[in-house]
């Protein structure tokens, strides 16, 4: 029986840095799912709805100033999705949101492999005294425990800290100089991915905080997921600031990554 996505939206910027808008993310992402302008299909063939069920649990009454509050309340809904046996997908919000996402999920399932998709690896130590600063969720997870392997593409703003840090941790940064999706290993279960959207390039996603040229495309991005194994336990896309979207165009591409995120869950993938 392949499992439920259980979508849930997280509207909280308060570990942003340079700039908040984030938080406006869910409620773009959820329109332009449901919007008559595309459809409801993944590349796959399957539908969302008629071959692949979806509960929206909406949007969590965060707090969005007091983050143990707030990480305490993804916990607690985390694990009452993963108590029903579904598959959560988080829509952020900003990247801090990630660090309770996976150590509830890898709560439910042990250490977990993580699939990362960022122009940034977010590995700071803590970013301008903050540690759970968006920047920094990695280094949290890592230290946690929660992650038995991570693989990170589309980093290209890797400075001598991160690289120290990812040295640290053993994270394995895929290069964006000369990338191909065959670069990326295949990982099985417990199988985690987090999207950051400034992972893509800002000519196919310029509605995020911190556009970094030289990105990944779509289909680059679709090729990598196609070729994972899982199976699939917990995902998240996060980091759409509708304030510098363009024709919805990022939320659209947030949307189809849902989507494609949720048909990879259901195609060919043992239980979990
Ligand atoms: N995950 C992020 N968006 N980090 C924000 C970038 C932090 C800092 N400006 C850098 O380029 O390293
Ligand atoms: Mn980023
Ligand atoms: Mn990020």
């Amino acid at each position: 029986m392949h499992p439920a996505i259980h979508l849930i939206g997280l509207p909280t910027d308060q570990n942003s840095s340079f700039e908040r808008g984030a938080a406006k993310g869910p409620a773009v992402i959820r329109a332009a799912l449901w919007s008559d302008r595309g459809n409801i299909s993944c590349e796959s063939g399957l539908e969302i709805g008629r071959d692949i069920e979806l509960v929206d649990h909406g949007d969590l009454p965060l707090t969005d100033h007091d983050c143990a509050a707030d990480d305490a309340m993804i916990a607690d809904a985390i694990a009452g999705i993963m108590a029903q046996g579904g598959l959560p997908l988080a829509l952020g919000g900003d990247h801090a949101v990630t660090f309770p996402l996976v150590a509830a999920v890898a709560a439910h399932h042990g250490p977990l492999n993580i699939l990362h998709f960022d122009a940034h690896p977010d590995l700071y130590e803590d970013f301008e005294g903050n540690p759970r600063s968006h920047a920094s969720p990695f280094a949290r997870i890592l230290e946690g425990g929660h992650a038995k392997r991570l693989v990170q593409l589309g980093i290209r703003t890797l400075n001598r800290h991160c690289r120290e840090q990812a040295a640290r941790f053993g994270v394995k940064i895929i290069p964006m100089a000369g990338f191909n999706p065959a670069q990326v290993p295949v990982l099985d279960g417990p199988l985690y991915i987090s999207i950051d959207l400034d992972g893509i390039d800002p000519s196919e996603a310029p509605g995020v905080s911190h556009p970094e040229p030289g990105g990944l495309t779509v289909r680059e991005v679709l090729a990598v997921l196609a070729r994972q194994k899982g199976p699939l336990v917990g995902a998240d896309i996060v980091e759409l600031n509708p304030a510098h979207d363009q024709n919805a165009v990022t939320a659209t591409l947030a949307a189809k990554l849902l989507k494609e995120l949720a048909s990879f869950s259901q195609v060919n993938k043992t239980d979990f």
